[in-house]
Parts: C-alpha cells; sequence; structure tokens
C-alpha cells in the first residue's frame, strides 16, 4: 500500500471511507476519555474528515498528517476555510485557528512534530493499512506520540478471506498485539455494522463489526 495507491485513490475521488458528518462514535465516546479541552489531538491519516473540525470545535488543538495534499486543499475549501500554508520540509502545514494539517508521510512524523499532545483518534487509519504495514505503524507511533497519550481507536472486524482489504480487518488479538505493550486495551462498543455497509456486502462480505477501542498508557509508561 504505497503512497502513490492513496494519490491515485484522490485524483479519481475514489475516498468511500469519507463520511458526510463527523464519526456517530467519536462523538459518543470522546467525552469519556475525560480531556481537557485545552488536549492536543493528534489524527493520523486524517484525510479530510469533518472529525478534525468537530475536535477543534470542542476547543482542543488538533494535529492531522494526511499524504494527499489533494486531499488536504478538499478539506479547508469544502468547509470554507482559508488555510495559511508554510513549508517545513519534510512536511507542508495547512492551519487555520488551532487546526493544523502536516502534508506528507506519516512515517516522516518525528516526537517534535507531536509535542504537547495528549489524545489520539483513529478512524480508518491502522485499518487503511495492510497486516505487514501495522507492526511498522505501530511501532512508529510509540515512538512519535508522547508517553501519557490515550488514544480512542476505531477498527473494522470481518473475515479477511470474503473481502481484500483496504479496509483491513483488525480485531482483539491485532490491537492487543501492536498496542498492548505499551497501552491498556479497554473495549469500548461493538457494533454490527453489516446492514449499513451494502458495498462491503457487494464485496463478499457476510458479516462486519466496528468496534470501538480506548487505549490507555500503562503508569509504567507515564513515569518513564
Ligand atoms: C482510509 S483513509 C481514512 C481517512 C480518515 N481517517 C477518515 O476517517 O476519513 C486513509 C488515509 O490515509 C492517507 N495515508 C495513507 N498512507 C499515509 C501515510 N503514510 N502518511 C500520511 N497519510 C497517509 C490516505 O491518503 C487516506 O486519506
Amino acid at each position: 500500500m504505497t503512497p502513490e495507491f492513496w494519490l491515485e485513490r484522490w485524483r479519481h475521488s475514489e475516498t468511500g471511507w469519507h463520511l458526510p458528518e463527523v464519526n456517530v462514535h467519536l462523538q459518543e465516546f470522546w467525552p469519556g476519555l475525560g480531556l481537557a479541552p485545552e488536549t492536543l489531538v493528534f489524527v493520523p491519516l486524517c484525510g479530510k474528515t469533518l472529525d478534525l473540525l468537530w475536535l477543534a470545535s470542542r476547543g482542543h488543538g488538533v494535529v492531522g498528517v494526511e499524504i494527499s495534499e489533494l486531499g488536504v486543499t478538499e478539506l479547508f475549501a469544502e468547509n470554507g476555510l482559508e488555510p495559511r500554508v508554510t513549508e517545513t520540509p519534510p512536511f507542508r502545514t495547512y492551519a487555520v485557528d488551532e487546526l493544523r494539517v502536516l502534508v506528507g508521510d506519516y512515517f516522516d512524523l518525528t516526537p517534535a512534530h507531536l509535542e504537547g499532545v495528549g489524545a489520539v483518534f483513529d478512524r480508518a487509519s491502522l485499518i487503511a493499512l495492510p497486516p505487514q504495514m501495522r507492526p511498522a505503524y505501530a511501532e512508529h507511533f510509540k515512538t512519535i506520540v508522547p508517553a501519557t497519550a490515550r488514544s480512542l481507536l476505531i477498527t473494522l472486524e470481518y473475515d479477511q478471506a470474503e473481502m481484500s482489504g483496504p479496509p483491513f480487518s483488525v480485531g482483539r488479538d491485532e490491537v492487543q498485539a501492536r498496542f498492548g505493550d505499551r497501552y491498556g486495551i479497554e473495549p469500548l462498543a461493538s457494533f454490527d455494522v453489516i446492514d449499513e455497509s451494502p458495498g462491503f456486502r457487494r464485496r463478499g462480505l457476510t458479516a462486519l463489526a466496528e468496534h470501538v477501542w480506548k487505549l490507555e498508557p500503562r503508569p509504567r509508561d507515564v513515569a518513564c
């Protein structure tokens, strides 16, 4: 799953993952994280999700990263926002008020880019990546995200033999394997979403679950 794969999707407007509204699970479960409004939130592989704007509207500073500049320009244009654009290689930054989106590769982020981040929202990011890329994604995550930050993570789970990704199937074992060394993994909710997903049914799925997870840093890591 190369950057070119994603850039091509954006060029052809094949962005079926994009929701025309704020994610319902974000709205339901974010308050339960108990974060101060001023907490800086990181949104990896953010696309043009409206979740960025919702988080900013709650008073959070928000920093996203997205490899497609087209996606980022659409985010601001479609929401009537005129961003300041600055260049600090390897990223170009689009910013309005407390929202910053770094255009570039997630794997080029360093801890300095995410200094001060206190929370993460991941919807359709981990599951966008094939199995062989997810360990590197998670290891990099644990390098760049401050150890005290908690996360709200949304994944999809299905029989991977029925459909090829993306999105890829990520269940409890995978979340535990990728993040369990650093975080306590708390399942917050699971939903049967096959009936709301005719596109995935057409691609061969007979069952589909959506999971919401809270990742809470383990105390020993906080102390490090
Ligand atoms: C499935 S979409 C999800 C977007 C967003 N999270 C949402 O909920 O709408 C995955 C996004 O990750 C971006 N992406 C893929 N690989 C990336 C990388 N290495 N660095 C930054 N963005 C990346 C793609 O361009 C795409 O917009």
